[in-house]
């Protein structure tokens, strides 16, 4: 059996997608970079630790567990969830007429084995006024979501430019996904 350790309703929608059954098993893993790590190796490393939560909360032998982090990366810098409406803003002013990466691992985990997938994508901001922005934040839609915008949602009026995975900004790179459970023989 399957489970997706995740919370995010968006990563449930783009795994039922593939067409595979699957349950969901919630985990609450601690997101936090360390100062020398790298920001893929972050990624990954958070996607791999709540593949592995998933697994010991399930608990059964013949488990797989999928887990999937999503970050927004500017100049080095790791952009999560925002924290707050002025967190928000000081986001999406950094992200304004710049291009960012979108980085999205994906990790499965069995009882004998475990294998990633981590899914580039390179995202560019049209320039945004005050006025946007504010109004951008006003709709509630960057709260929960990496670097404080939906690609899915209005966000897409702010993003001039999408060079990879858009199932991958989304939350699940959605290929790499079929392409890891089918490695995995799940
Ligand atoms: C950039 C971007 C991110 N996001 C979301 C995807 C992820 O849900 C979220 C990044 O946070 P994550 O920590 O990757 O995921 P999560 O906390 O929502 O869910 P869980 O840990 O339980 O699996 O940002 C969008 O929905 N649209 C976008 O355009």
């Amino acid at each position: 059996m399957l489970y997706l350790a995740s919370q995010s309703p968006r990563r449930r929608q783009l795994l039922e997608q593939l067409g595979v059954a699957f349950e969901v098993v919630h985990v609450d893993v601690p997101e936090q970079r360390s100062p020398e790590e790298s920001p893929r190796h972050y990624v990954s490393r958070v996607a791999r630790d709540k593949a592995h939560a998933g697994l010991v909360r399930v608990g059964a032998p013949q488990a797989i567990v999928l887990g999937s982090d999503t970050e927004v990366v500017l100049d080095d810098e790791v952009f999560g969830k925002p924290a707050d409406a002025a967190d928000a803003a000081a986001m999406l002013r950094r992200l304004s007429g710049r291009t960012h990466e979108v980085i999205s691992a994906v990790w499965l985990v069995g009882e004998r084995h475990e294998d990633s997938e981590l899914c580039v994508s390179r995202v560019r901001f049209a320039e945004l006024d005050e006025a946007t922005i504010a109004a951008y934040v006003a709709t509630a839609e960057p709260f929960g979501k990496a670097g404080a915008y939906a690609i899915q949602g209005r966000g897409a009026t702010l993003v001039e430019h999408l060079d990879g995975s858009y199932s991958g900004v989304m939350g699940l790179p959605v290929f790499e996904t079929a392409r890891l459970l089918a490695r995995f023989g799940a």
